[in-house]
């Protein structure tokens, strides 16, 4: 076996040797040639193509592949080995096989998506299917261009071939730091799928926590840039994620693989950009204090709640209806007249604004009729019987053409979207069948609100349709792509506006309904997104294999979904082995509490852990916690709603700020009944909470634990420290 192993290394460490020297000297080549700086627009673009390919090979240089796949498909008489990396590498003599293949090229598809078995394996080539077999699935490990690890996933000369977890599972050992990391070299068969999924398609993925849904959203990403590479751009796809943080979180992985200029951004902040509204969004923490830390427990959700009735579709109809009757009644109610003696009939303005206007938007309809308007003044001043007149009438019609102008609606949304919310204004011919079925709480409040000029996020996609349906979009300023990273916290009204705003549906939805504990405006069944698609315009993927914790964590976590939050979404572990999580109970004194936390983070950080948190029930809990523990552990980072860099470390946070962060080791500092109740949402929040650690979890509590807590077997949780 070591001697196999051996060979192996030495074939290895051979062929990665051929491999750099072969890049170096085609990147040598390259620097050889003189930089063209002219004005030859043929050399400009050969130009451009050669600093592309220096930058790639100098890229690849430190570590050109990260795995082997010896496959013989086709016509192929003996397999070949491909290798395969983050960025492709062409042999210097035409007609060969590449060096390195990119990993979103067809073929190494079969990298990815062989699972083992004497079936053949096949991947889509433009030239049609191709079906082959494979003989060896490699992944090695290189780092500054040292081979560092050789491990067979796969090889069928081998006693019992069959597909071995082993190197995701030293994968998934390492230690993680401040920012969510590429996943190239493991990517899974199920992920693969989703990755390489067709581009115009809205596709849902359901995925319990740590399935890799960020991670393969953003994998995602960069396979579409290069498989419709002539169709779509960078500059044209935008993540939307909860937070700045979290976006900071994620930042690094699509420069790992080799994208930029991909947008990103929090919802609020792109639509208030695009409205060109200068109030912020209301602070959310009003809201949020409103529902996590009410003293009786969550207060109950229906759909009257704000967010879930200003999310749903029945509001979109609403404003839908409420633009077209602004349509109605926008022509003012009299003839122009510019001058006496010349009238232009409202029937003729009526006539142009609703029949041969009709195709454009309504503030386009306005500029175009106030335009023909224009022209017919000039059309009648041509018949004025002298100078004098028609200077006397040319001043006339100006004067009267902007008072016309001024009886004309303002197209503008949070204008419109007041006059919705005024009550004033619906007896005055606002359509008060339409608004009726606004809640009589929430049209107090909104009013309320915008008579302060307070904008809730909750009020945006009304906003948006509105901006829409005025002024609509062009194709020029659709986007290529959307991915909405934590999903089940949007809501439907919020996609459907979305949609308006991307070409061919091409959506990444994701998210987890376990962890829908923002259910006060977000979705409580997926089908209140994909019920706004025929069924050829969306897909649906649910990905149930964890791969950010142990399996103990995972199984703890799972009975939680089970026995608190009723679900069967339950969590698949990969057999990764770690301690059991550990149920801790505070000392006798409620005093101690601090100093049993601060303990508990300096054993647990004392090794290798790199990233330690301690999650509370509430943000006043974090911050209190956070002044008693700093002065010994100044090190420690307070996460508040509005912190806009993780740093990784040390830190405190409340449970539903933790939302898709990891950390190596949890403490979660309150697990008792007292500070969570018997609710689905209570268990959903301890979910959230426990399902962020990779290695180590550790609940600390005084008194008796939920109920859902109790009685766990003791291979998954044990009592003390
Ligand atoms: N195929 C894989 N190979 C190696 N690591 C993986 C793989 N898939 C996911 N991971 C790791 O699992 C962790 C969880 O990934 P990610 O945060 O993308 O999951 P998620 O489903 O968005 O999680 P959550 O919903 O809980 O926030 C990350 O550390 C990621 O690197």
């Amino acid at each position: 076996m070591e001697q196999t192993f051996q060979s192996a290394y030495q074939e290895e460490k051979r062929r990665l040797d051929a491999t750099i020297a072969e890049i170096d000297r085609q990147l040598q080549r390259l620097r050889s040639i003189e930089v063209y700086t002219g004005h030859d627009f043929t050399e400009q673009v050969l130009e451009a193509g050669r600093e592309e390919k220096r930058q790639a090979l100098a890229k690849s240089l430190p570590a050109p592949y990260f795995g082997r796949l010896d496959f013989q498909g086709g016509k192929d008489l003996e397999p070949r080995p491909l290798y395969i990396g983050k960025i492709g590498v062409d042999h210097a003599e035409i007609g060969e096989q590449p060096m390195v293949i990119d990993w979103r090229a067809p073929i190494a598809s079969v990298f990815y998506s062989f699972t083992g078995g004497d079936e053949p394996a096949a991947y889509e080539a433009p030239e049609g299917i191709i079906e082959g077999m494979v003989y060896l699935k490699r992944n090695l490990v290189i780092r500054q261009q040292i081979l560092e690890r050789v491990s067979d996933t796969f090889d069928r000369s081998s006693d019992q071939p069959a597909v071995s977890d082993e190197f995701l599972v030293y994968r998934l050992g390492e230690n993680k730091d401040n920012k969510l990391r590429d996943i190239v070299s493991t990517i899974q068969a199920e992920q693969d799928k989703i990755i390489r999924a067709a581009k115009n398609t809205a596709l849902i993925i359901q995925g319990v926590a740590g399935s890799g849904k960020t991670t393969v959203a953003l994998h995602r990403l960069a396979y579409l840039l290069y498989q419709y590479k002539e169709q779509i751009t960078a500059e044209k796809m935008i993540i939307f994620a909860p937070n700045h943080m979290f976006l900071d979180y994620i930042s690094n992985v699509l420069p790992e693989l080799g994208v930029a200029d991909i947008q990103q951004s929090t919802f609020a902040d792109w639509a208030l950009q695009l409205l060109g509204i200068e109030l912020p969004v209301a602070d959310a923490s009003e809201t949020l204090a409103y529902w996590f830390e009410s003293a009786g427990g969550m207060p109950e959700v229906t759909d009257e709640a704000p967010g879930r009735f200003k999310g749903s579709i029945a509001f979109m109809n609403m404003v839908r209806a409420c633009v077209e009757s602004m349509e109605n009644a926008s022509v003012p109610e009299a003839d122009f007249i510019p001058w006496e003696g010349a009238v232009l009939s409202r029937d003729t303005i009526l006539h142009w604004f609703h029949e041969e206007y009709k195709p454009y938007p309504l503030a386009k309809r306005k500029e175009r009729v106030m335009a023909r308007i224009h022209r017919w003044i000039e059309m009648e001043l041509k018949k004025s019987p002298s100078a004098t007149v028609l200077k006397e009438r040319k001043k006339k019609a100006s004067q009267r053409e902007k008072s016309y102008a001024s009886k004309w609606p303002k197209y503008e949304p949070l204008m419109l979207y007041k006059m919705m919310f005024k009550a004033a204004k619906m007896q005055a011919g606002w359509p008060e069948e339409v608004l009726k079925p606004i809640p009589g709480g929430i049209m107090k409040s909104t009013q309320k609100d915008l008579k302060q000029n307070i904008i809730r996020e909750e009020d945006l996609p009304a906003l948006l349709y509105m901006h829409y349906l005025l002024n609509d979009i062009t194709g020029e300023q659709r986007f290529d792509h959307i991915v909405i990273d934590e999903a089940q916290d949007f809501s439907p009204f919020q996609v459907a506006v979305l949609d308006l705003f991307v070409k061919g549906h091409s959506f990444t939805i994701l998210g987890d309904l376990s962890q829908g504990i923002h259910a006060y405006r977000g979705v409580h069944v997926w089908e209140e997104m994909s019920s706004l698609y025929a069924p050829d315009q969306t897909a649906y993927f649910a990905l149930t294999r964890s791969y950010r914790s142990t399996m103990e964590i995972i199984e703890f976590a799972n009975r939680i979904l089970e026995k608190g939050v009723k679900s069967d979404l339950l969590a698949v572990p990969v057999f990764r082995s770690g301690n059991p999580v550990r149920l801790i109970a505070y000392g006798n004194k409620g005093q101690q509490r601090a100093q049993e936390l601060r303990k508990g983070m300096q054993k647990l950080s004392a090794g290798e852990y790199r990233t330690v948190a301690i999650l509370t029930r509430t943000l006043q809990d974090a911050q209190a916690l956070y002044e008693r523990l700093r002065p010994d552990m100044p090190e420690l980072h307070l996460i508040d709603g509005a912190k806009k860099v993780y740093e990784g470390g040390l830190s405190i946070l409340p449970v539903y700020l933790s939302k898709g962060l990891e950390f190596d080791a949890v403490i979660v500092a309150d697990a008792d009944e007292q500070h969570y109740g018997a609710s689905a949402w209570d268990a959903k929040l301890l979910y959230v909470g426990c399902t962020r650690a990779l290695h180590e979890l550790w609940l600390m509590h005084e008194g008796p634990l939920p109920d859902f807590l109790q009685n766990m077997n003791e291979d998954i949780a044990v009592a003390g420290w």
